[in-house]
Parts: structure tokens; sequence; C-alpha cells
């Protein structure tokens, strides 16, 4: 199957030590909803078969890319270049400049459809979800202005003045800065390459909450993914090093979709190799995965969203969640009890320091998560039991009892009145016709209000043996319970 804009970057990458399996996979355009290029089996594939393989020199990285030798590894530390993306998103400018990876930097996207991109009122339609929050592109403004222009200013001798305005402008930093977004690798490097001064774990510029991308292509632990969260403190823990990230051709062409993974990348020492997971059928679709993640975090990082048939007949992502801030519970719980903010805070504060987390994610499953039974009893104790579970040093058990149902249903109605719409609204704007933005940012909030919906009629049709004594009960407490804090 031919893609003209591809065939020059497949002669460029095999003629390169790249090997592709051109009997069983073939590149396909699919419609633009389904994901543009992608892979498709030209013949039955089965499992554990060599899709492609890509010599680790093709991938681009700042240890593979000449830039960081050039300027000056001293100075390339000095500006910070180490840390994050920006020392990646600076070589993968200089090397658009160059020669080698020229073919494969010529057939990746200039034009994006996630909301880095969007425009104020477009990005109105996701008030209420958490991806404007995490967009980070004032983060990645202050990056361009405070480190990469001045480094490249610094050297006119490798980035040509003239050549600024077009190559290495603001909204280029952002280009690459989503490409990476989109289609990096974590490729670490081969046990035997690692040398003692490992530079620590880097936070990125553009990923302000979940900095490090995306696939482990690891041969031993191949379960992290393209896309797949990490959180910050594994990170650490596994000493996560930016010069991981990493720009794979060829494996950057696969798509994915909600739980259809049928291939995966692993890591060998000279090179990386996508190899089937499960037997794949002549004319279905190669899959890699992106971690099944949230239709919020899908469109931030890839600007598209997954629709699959879900339980109730409806089209939706199983993967969806709903963030709840902290700081709306301890609204809701402060309001209740009528307390000042100066315990709220005492409480929340000792909250974190005991590992605690500002946001609940709640789930498609609906369980309300324990994290956010506790806090609610937390904020909700007397002075005496809030001194009782302070000494303990342990958050209180995650006990459900009426009184934290009723607070868990008024935050569950407060979160979904952060959004401008209803549900019903949304289920009407779906009817008609919408923009893509629009319409995936209508798929968002909607995924996560099923989700608050699911969860508020499972409170409601929660009850306790005995309700009406436990009700009482539970308003004596609360009453006891207010006095003892006015105390
Ligand atoms: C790693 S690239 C995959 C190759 C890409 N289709 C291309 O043409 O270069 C990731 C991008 O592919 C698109 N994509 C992948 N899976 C998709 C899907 N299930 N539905 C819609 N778009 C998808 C999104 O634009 C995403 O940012």
């Amino acid at each position: 199957m031919s893609t003209p804009n591809l065939d020059a970057f497949v002669f460029w990458f095999e003629h390169n030590g790249g090997y592709i399996d051109n009997e069983r996979v073939g590149f396909h355009v699919f419609p633009p909803a389904e994901g543009g290029r992608g892979a498709i089996a030209l013949q039955d594939i089965p499992e554990g078969h060599t899709l492609f393989t890509i010599p680790r020199s093709l991938v681009i990285s700042t240890r593979t890319s000449l830039l960081p030798e050039r300027f000056g590894p001293d100075e390339w530390k000095n500006r910070q270049l180490n840390q994050g993306w920006a020392g990646l998103i600076l070589c993968m400018m200089w090397e658009a400049t160059q020669g080698k990876w020229a073919p494969y930097l010529d057939t990746l996207p200039t034009e994006f459809d996630t909301p880095m991109f969007w425009t104020e009122s477009d990005l109105n339609a996701l008030k209420g979800t958490s991806v404007v929050d995490k967009l980070g592109k004032a983060d990645a403004e202050q990056d361009y202005a405070g480190k990469v222009l001045p480094a490249i200013q610094s050297r006119p001798d490798l980035f040509q003045p003239e050549l600024i305005p077009v190559h290495y402008s603001l909204y280029q930093y952002h280009v690459m800065g989503s490409r990476i977004l989109s289609r990096s690798f974590n490729v670490e490097k081969w046990e035997d390459e690692v040398g003692d001064d490992e530079p620590a774990a880097q936070n990125s510029c553009m990923d302000v909450d979940d900095p490090a991308p995306l696939v482990s292509a690891n041969s031993d632990s191949p379960e992290r993914a393209h896309g797949e969260e990490v959180a910050e403190e594994d990170e650490e823990e596994e000493g996560e090093d930016a010069s991981d990230i990493s720009m794979v051709p060829v494996a950057d062409l696969l798509n994915a979709r909600y739980e259809a993974e049928n291939a995966k990348l692993f890591y060998e020492e000279n090179e990386l190799k996508m190899v089937a997971t499960k037997r794949i059928m002549k004319g279905e679709q190669i899959w890699n995965t992106y971690g099944d993640l949230p239709n919020a975090e899908l469109l931030r990082r890839y600007g598209h969203v997954d629709l699959v048939p879900l339980s109730t007949g409806e089209q939706g992502n199983p993967g969806d969640i709903v963030e709840v801030g902290a700081d709306l519970v301890v609204d809701v719980v402060s309001k209740r009890y009528d307390h000042s903010s100066v315990v709220a805070d005492e409480r929340i504060e000792w909250w974190l320091e005991e590992g605690g987390d500002d946001i609940v994610v709640i789930e498609a499953d609906l369980e309300i998560p324990p994290a956010l039974i506790s806090l609610i009893k937390l904020l909700s104790f007397s002075s005496d039991e809030w001194r009782k579970v302070r000494g303990k040093g342990k958050p209180p058990k995650p006990k459900l009892d009426s009184a934290t149902v009723d607070i868990i249903k008024d935050v569950l109605v407060r979160r979904l009145q952060q959004y401008p719409t209803s549900l019903q609204d949304d289920e009407m704007a779906l009817s008609g016709e919408l923009s893509l933005n629009l319409r995936n940012a209508t798929m968002v909030r909607l995924g996560e209000k099923r989700i608050l919906h699911g969860a508020l009629q499972a409170m409601q049709e929660v009850h306790f043996e005995n309700p009406k004594r436990k009700r009482d009960a539970m308003v004596s407490s609360a009453k006891t319970n207010k006095k003892a804090r006015q105390q």
C-alpha cells in the first residue's frame, strides 16, 4: 500500500539500517477521525513476529543529536538544557536545519488538534475538566524565553540569526514540544552504557503534572507504553533521565485505541524492535498503546478521544476518570460544619504531609476512592478526634457512614456544577453539528459527567441498616462535633 508522503521517509529509513517486514506491514492513511496515518497487516501476522526494527542511531534524543556536544556539554548543563524537554526541543529544531534526520522530521505533523493550539473560545468548552490547568503553555513559554532563546542567541555560529524567526520561533518550540508529547518514547540506555554519573530525573517543560513521556521500550519490563503516565515519585525512584526521551522513526506511526494493543516496542543493545504481542489478522490495524488514557489526557497529549461501545450501549472511553480537587471537598465540609478556614488549613497541610493528594480520582467503576472518604472524615472530625488522629500519625479509616455519604453527594453535585453545561446539554449538542474541537471537548465533559452522575446515583442507593437511628445519631454527632469544634 503506497502512502506517497511516506515513501521518501521509508526509503531513508531502510537505507540507514532500519528494517520493515514489507510483506506483512503496510502503511495506510485512515480517515482523520481514526488517526490518519497508521500501519496495517498485509498478511496474517503471528504473535511474537518482528514487524520492524529501528537502529538506535536513527532515534533522536539529546544523546544522539550532535548539538549538545557542539554547544559544549558544560554550557549545555549551565543553561539547564539537560533538564526537561527544552534540550530535546532545541536539538529537534536544530536537526531540522541539518541533514541527518530531515526525511524523518519532514514527515512529522505541523498542525495539532491538541488544546495547546485552541482558541480561547474553544478552550472554554473544557471548563470543569482538568485539561486546561495541565496544558503547561505558560511553563513552556517561560522555558523558551528564559533558557532556549538566550542559548540560541548566544551561539550565532550554530544558530544563524536570520533563521531564528523561521526555525527557532516560539511557535516552532510549541510544534516540537507537541511532537514530543504525542510521539516520543522513553528509551533508556542499554545497561552496559549507563555511567556512574547519570543526571537525576528531570521535569518536563510541557507536561507540568506528569513529566515523563511515554514508552518504555524495555525487553525486561515492556509494560509502560506510549503516553502512559509515570508518577513523579516513580520517575525519581527509577532515576528517569531527560536524555531517555526519544523520537523513534516508524514506531511513532502506530495509532492506539482503548485495549486494542497488538504490538509493543522492545529494546535491545543496538536496536529497538516492534513486535506483535498477539496474532494480527490480514487487514487489521497494528496498534500500539498510549496507556489507555482517559479522554481528557488523550485530548491534551494526542488531540483525539477514544470512543468504544460501553456496557451501557453508549459510546465512550471506559478509561475515563474525574478529578475532584481537595479544595472543593474542604469547601463542602467547611460549609456543612461551619468551619473556619484555619481548621481546614491545618488538617489539609497535615494530610499532604502524610502523603495525601490534593486531587482524588473517581474512575469509571464508580467506586468512591478511599482517599475521598478518609479526607472527608478528617475534615469533619471534632477537635478531639482530630488531635487523636494526628497523634496516631495515620489518616482516618475510609469507612463509609451516612454523614460521609451525604457529604460525598454534596461534593459530587458541586463538582458537576463546575461544568458550564449539564449532561443533557452535552448529549443534545453531540446530536447536532459541532467542530472537531468542540465535539472532542464535549466528549471529555460527557465522560466525566457520566461518572459523576453514576457515582451520585450509587451514593443515593447506599442505605445503612436502621437508617433512622443512624441518621439521628449522625445528626446529633454532627451537632456535638460542631460544638466541640467551636470550643
Ligand atoms: C504516535 S502518532 C501516530 C501516527 C499518526 N497517526 C501519524 O499520522 O503520524 C499519534 C497521533 O496519531 C493520532 N491518533 C492515534 N490514534 C488515534 C485514534 N485512535 N483516533 C484518532 N487519532 C489517533 C493522533 O493525532 C495522535 O496525536
